[in-house]
């Protein structure tokens, strides 16, 4: 069997190595096959040599399926899907794959909550024009997770509910095939109007997922232990195009190097600690503590930095009826920075004029604002997209910043 093997190791070898010489006659064609490495493939002899078995039609002998089933080639993962900004950078919408046969939803990934749910068949006809929608009867992967339901609120007063699958869910090329999808029987008026929104994909700690009796757990936890670095990596950008790593970050998307910092995870977040700030050029040495939050628009930090801050800007009002600081859209605005570790990310003043108040004001409000009545502070957005930010899901998770 010996011979019989390494013949068809070689055949299996060789298979792999395609590149037919031109073949000559009236007609000359170029057959050359030209090989791309697959940097993600792990090599395994036992694969190579039971494909060669198949071939030939030969059964497998047992040693080989022993190898096989040990082998401990496991392919290690990474991926990447490209996010992109919706309204004014207001939310970051990623396409995300799920059911067989597929369908894409474009959802919100959200490092402030731990729900992944989606517009679905099972909500009125009405709410889901406009929307893709997933519908489980349609999949042949879709299983009910009997008795179970799920029901969330957000900050802004938004929310939904309905019940629960599991199904195959593929994010730039990360796939679980068991992953709970939560389908929306019901959504609030702020997501049936974001028709460029089917839904949310949590990216915080599982300890919060709403799901009723069992929480279940996000794409992230679900897919951690499979992929070749247990994180994930956020490259938002101001009114263009980002990314969502998963398994890897890329040297080329940031400069200098990442500054991590410890996570307090026990409500659930991604709570980290920036040692300091600047108001352009001056200097506080005040601690923030607060979440990185993807699903949240704005920077939202205490009364006293947002007062600092908009003491510099001539003509900032903290206004009532528009709910927050507005200034001339023609004021000059100072930079804002945050300290992590030996990195600094500077937040250009651009990103610190959110918007103006409605369309064609000259008034326009402020990218930062108070988290004195939300009771913790959020780097939401606004200060996300200045930098690179790595979630670290290890067994002590951390966060961490590079500039860009
Ligand atoms: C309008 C609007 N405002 O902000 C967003 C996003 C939208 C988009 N859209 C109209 C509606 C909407 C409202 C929410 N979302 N989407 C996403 C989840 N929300 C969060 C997440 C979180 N971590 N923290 C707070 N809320 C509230």
């Amino acid at each position: 069997m010996k011979t019989a093997q390494n013949l068809l190791l070689a055949l299996a070898a060789c298979a792999s190595l395609v590149s037919a010489a031109p073949v000559e006659g009236p007609q000359t064609h170029d057959f050359t096959v030209h090989q791309v490495r697959n940097p993600h493939y792990v090599k395994s002899g036992a694969h190579a040599l039971a494909k060669a078995y198949r071939k030939y039609g030969k059964p497998l002998p047992e040693s080989l399926v022993t190898a096989l089933n040990n082998s401990h080639a496991k392919r290690a993962t990474t991926g990447s899907a490209v996010t992109t900004p919706e309204d004014s950078d207001t939310e970051y919408l990623t396409p995300v794959s799920i059911g067989t046969p597929a369908t894409t939803l474009n959802l919100d990934f959200d490092t402030g909550s731990a729900d992944l749910w989606v517009f679905s068949t099972e909500l009125s006809s009405s709410t889901q024009s406009g929307h893709s929608v997933y519908n489980p009867s349609k999949s042949s992967t879709a299983k009910k997770l009997s008795g179970s339901t799920w029901s969330i609120s957000y900050g802004d007063g938004s929310g939904a509910s309905g019940d629960v699958y599991t199904d195959v869910v593929n994010i730039g090329g990360v796939s679980f095939a068991t992953q709970a999808v939560e389908a929306a029987s019901k959504v609030s008026s702020q997501f049936v109007q974001d028709t460029n929104n089917d839904g949310l994909v949590g990216l915080a700690f599982s300890s919060i997922n709403t799901v009723s009796p069992n929480a279940q757990k996000t794409f992230f936890d679900n897919v951690k232990s499979s992929l070749s670095s247990p994180l994930f990596a956020v490259d938002l950008k101001h009114n263009q195009p980002g990314t969502y790593e998963f398994g890897k970050t890329t040297s080329s998307k940031y400069t200098g190097s990442i500054a991590y910092t410890s996570v307090d995870t026990s409500e659930g977040f991604w709570d980290f600690t920036a040692s300091s700030y600047k108001v352009g050029s001056t200097s506080y040495s005040t601690k923030l503590t607060g979440i990185a939050d993807t699903g949240t628009t704005l920077l939202l930090l205490p009364a006293s930095v947002v007062k600092n801050y908009y003491s510099k800007v001539s003509g900032a009002v903290n206004s009532s009826s528009e709910g927050g600081y507005v200034f001339p859209c023609s004021a000059t605005l100072p930079t804002f920075t945050y300290t992590v570790g030996s990195v600094s990310i500077v937040i250009p003043a651009d990103y610190m004029n959110f918007s103006p108040v409605s369309d064609g004001s000259s008034t326009c409000f402020g990218g930062l604002q108070s988290s004195a009545d939300i009771g913790i502070n959020i780097f939401g957005d606004v200060a996300l997209k200045a930098a690179y930010v790595v979630f670290n899901g290890a067994s002590t998770p951390q966060v961490g910043f590079a500039t860009k």
